[in-house]
């Protein structure tokens, strides 16, 4: 459905933010886009919703090339993209006669925006009058009024309290079940964790990891993730094959270096490094994103 091929963009000449990166996505596929601060997500995002034109590389939609206003994709921005001084109804109806629909359709879409985004009680409130959690509900709310086939949000939940974001990631479930694209930007990894059927991590503009969030974390499952008092001499890291993820905390793929947990416990008990705080089994996707940013970092 979307089609990122050898995209790379740069805001001045000299300068490149995305750099020659592939991504494809498909209905119904919930993408987590993941990276630390200035990895280039959101120029990613511009890109993607025509805002911003590649240097080289294309975009593909339906296997159309992407500009700017295309039907059925929609952004949810990371700033408030509402009147503040109209009510909550009266910014659904103006970006609503945006969209070529009968009043009929407009009407209904309308309604099915409120509900789906749970402000219908505060239709009559003045947009710049609500909360933050229910102005991001409003962002969210306009974005749907399309029914987009390829929704992007970023950081829509940045500032919002647990039960706004749940009935944020509520609806991004529903949209994903119904068949919508979804490309999640966020810096909370256990709702992404929570909701993502897809992973990729950007680093300098590159895509440095991607696949199945089930994959990813069932990947990392023999994984061993421990600290110690002192850090480790480095030829015992080598003998048992550990990747220090800070100056004592280690990981340890079991399976990779053929030990058993109970192994890898003695080695280092003899060695005169008890663990503390070892974690084992299913992976947390914040660890997974750790670990990825470490070794890429490591290896720039
Ligand atoms: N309008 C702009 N003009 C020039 N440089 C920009 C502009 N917007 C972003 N950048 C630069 O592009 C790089 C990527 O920024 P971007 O906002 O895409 O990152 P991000 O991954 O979304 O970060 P964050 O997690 O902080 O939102 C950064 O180095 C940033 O300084």
């Amino acid at each position: 459905m979307l089609s990122l091929d050898r995209l790379s963009f740069g805001y001045r000449p000299h300068e490149q933010q995305i750099a020659d990166l592939s991504l494809d996505l498909e209905a119904g596929e919930v993408l987590g886009l993941l990276g630390p601060n200035g990895a280039g997500k959101t120029t990613l995002v511009g890109l993607i919703t025509g805002q911003l034109r590649p240097r080289a590389g294309h975009v593909h939609f339906d296997r159309a090339p992407v500009r700017l206003g295309r039907p059925g994709i929609a952004l949810v921005p990371q700033e408030y993209a509402f009147y503040p001084r109209l009510k909550v109804r009266e910014n659904l109806a103006y970006f609503a006669g945006l969209l070529a629909l009968s009043a009929a359709e407009r009407r209904h879409r309308i309604a099915a925006a409120l509900d789906q985004a749970g402000l219908t009680e505060l239709v009559g409130r003045r947009a710049g009058d609500l909360s933050g959690g229910y102005k991001r509900r409003l962002n969210f709310a306009i974005a749907l009024l399309q029914k987009p086939q390829l929704l992007l949000l970023d950081e829509p939940t940045a500032n919002v309290d647990p039960h706004s974001r749940q009935d944020i990631l509520t609806a991004v479930r529903e949209l994903s079940a119904a068949g919508t694209a979804i490309i999640y930007t966020s810096h909370l990894l256990d709702e992404v964790e929570a909701i993502a059927t897809q992973i990729a991590v950007m680093h300098a503009g590159q895509i440095v990891l991607r696949g199945s969030t089930a994959k990813l974390l069932s990947d990392a499952s023999s994984q061993v993730r421990f600290s110690t008092e002192q850090p480790l001499p480095p030829p015992l890291c080598q003998q048992l094959q550990l990747e220090s993820l800070d100056s004592q905390t280690y990981l340890c793929d079991l399976q990779k270096a053929s030990l058993s947990l109970a192994e890898l416990t003695r080695a280092l008990e003899q060695a005169g490094h008890s663990p503390s705080r070892l974690s084992y089994g299913q992976r947390r996707l914040e660890e997974v994103y750790l670990q990825c940013l470490a070794h890429t970092e490591a290896t720039a």
